[in-house]
């Protein structure tokens, strides 16, 4: 028998689209024991809390109140990270990338060869991962085999929901961080999907969180050999997510039409591998030039968006405003190390800073045009749903995660910004009445007072602001979390 629903009451954000979210101040929003989403009922007095419930047919389920401060949200979606560069934050930003992977990343990964060194490494990434709000992330681990099923061992123990790739990468890479063969590359793939696949089913639900997605690296790291034998591995396996990058840096660009000097452009080297579909994750896409952004749209692909990596590869700023217009999906990613950090927030700050550089740069042309992303700043709407509902889209996971309706899993975030010493967004309130000579505006509704919540959390907050952190309903991490 099902048990008891856990019920939640206290504001809401609930990000609706690029141009909309809810702000529900007094919600009440009730959990199954499968950690799905039963009901929601808004505007719910403290006076009706227990009449809302005895009208759901559940008095006896648990109230878990949130308090002045707190707000509930959907988990973030990293659409696009690299666990085994997690030790690399803060290193090698000199460089771009061809450069960069060379001097500072392919060392790095090449250490995973050792599995304990594996196992210490990502217990701490996962558990750092988690308590950034990440509910979802899409991981890619390095070229080995036994490492990545550890990644993912973790990930399934602490109740992450996740993509778990291995790199395949047969080429173009030092002696000693490459792949012997396309068929060793393979068969290391299908080793890691028949692995996360088997995993045993979570005591807490019968929903499987951790998937497999297959990592062909980049181009430039794979021969033709081995792209065909990805395709038809992907074509005999279409629920198979695919991952890989694109359309980074200039040099990188060039590089992959000099390998493959039949194709019209580099989006067109994975279409003719079928490697381009509707499950199909592509970081970056800074270059693209239109045909490409016209295959992908037609190709139902989606885009990971990492501007702190991309700034700090100095690869360039991606023209997110344009994408969206085409009406392709785009998530963000924090492509760590790429990105120096492993939160979500940051992507969003640099999502917002990126296309107000674009923004900038086409001030004062008439490039602007109504109800349009090109050329806008993002606003706080479209910044939240690209944080969570995006990522979604692109992971094809729509329907079960990245907002709160019926039937959803509860992937979820209590987020605090009340003021303590410890609190990087607390807000600061004005006194009311105002002191003589302060601020004579008028008092905010709560509705206003959580929108300012919201934006400042997205600014100015980090992990010390995420108190509690669900996936299908099982608390897995933040700072009251202490397993
Ligand atoms: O940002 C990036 N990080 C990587 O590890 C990588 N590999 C190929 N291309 C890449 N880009
Ligand atoms: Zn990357």
């Amino acid at each position: 028998m099902a048990g008891l629903p856990t019920i939640y009451y206290g504001a809401v954000v609930n990000p609706q689209s690029l141009t909309s979210y809810q702000a529900l101040a007094r919600c009440l929003l009730a959990v199954s024991s499968e950690g799905t989403i039963d009901w929601i009922v808004d505007d719910v007095d403290d006076s009706m809390v227990q009449e809302v419930m005895s009208q759901k047919g559940c008095v006896d389920a648990e109230v878990v109140p949130l308090r002045e401060g707190e707000f509930l949200m959907p988990g973030f979606v990293d659409t696009h990270t690299h666990a085994p560069q997690v030790p690399n934050m803060g290193s090698g930003q000199q460089h771009e990338l061809l450069d960069w992977l060379d001097n500072v990343t392919f060392p790095m990964e090449a250490n995973f060869a050792d599995v304990e060194f594996a196992r210490e490494t990502y217990v701490e990434v996962v558990r750092r991962v988690i308590n950034c709000g990440t509910t979802m992330c899409c991981y890619y681990g390095t070229l080995h085999v036994e490492a990545t099923k550890i990644l993912a061992e973790i990930i399934h123990v602490k109740g992450q929901r996740a993509f778990v790739g291995k790199c395949n990468m047969d080429r173009n890479s030092p002696d000693y961080y490459v792949e012997p063969s396309p068929e060793a590359s393979v068969a290391g793939a299908r080793e890691l999907i028949t692995y996360i696949r088997s995993l045993p089913p979570s005591p807490h639900t019968t929903t499987p969180l951790v998937h497999p997605i297959l990592t062909p690296r980049f181009a430039i790291s794979c021969t033709s050999p081995l792209l065909s034998s990805l395709q038809s591995l992907a074509l005999s396996d279409p629920a198979l997510a695919i991952q890989t990058h694109i359309s980074e840096n200039p040099s990188e660009i060039a590089f992959t039409l000099s390998l493959f000097p039949n194709a019209s452009s580099y989006a067109q080297v994975y279409d003719s591998f079928s490697l381009l579909r509707e499950n199909t994750i592509l970081a970056h896409a800074v270059h693209l030039q239109d045909e490409e952004k016209q295959l992908i749209k037609e190709r139902k692909a989606g885009i990971s968006h990492c501007p702190t990596s991309n700034f700090n590869l100095s690869s360039g700023v991606a023209p997110v405003g344009d994408l969206l217009d085409r009406g392709i999906k785009v998530g963000l990613g924090t492509d760590v190390s790429g990105g120096f950090s492993p939160s979500i927030l940051t992507a969003v700050q640099h999502a917002s800073i990126a296309s107000k550089v674009i923004a900038m740069n086409a001030r004062d042309t008439s490039a602007v045009k109504d109800g349009t992303f090109a050329n806008r700043a993002l606003t706080i709407p479209a910044l939240l749903y690209l944080a969570t509902m995006g990522g979604a889209e692109v992971c094809c996971l729509d329907k079960q995660i990245g907002n709160f309706s019926v039937s959803k899993s509860f992937d979820a975030l209590i987020i605090n910004v009340g003021k303590d010493n410890a609190n990087p967004a607390a807000v600061w309130g004005e006194p009311h009445p105002p002191r003589k000579g302060g601020n004579h505006t008028k008092p905010k509704s709560k509705k206003e007072e959580l929108d300012g919540w919201l934006e400042k959390f997205l600014f100015c907050g980090d992990d010390r602001n995420i108190r509690r952190v669900y996936v299908q309903g099982r608390l897995i991490g933040g700072t009251a979390f202490s397993g």
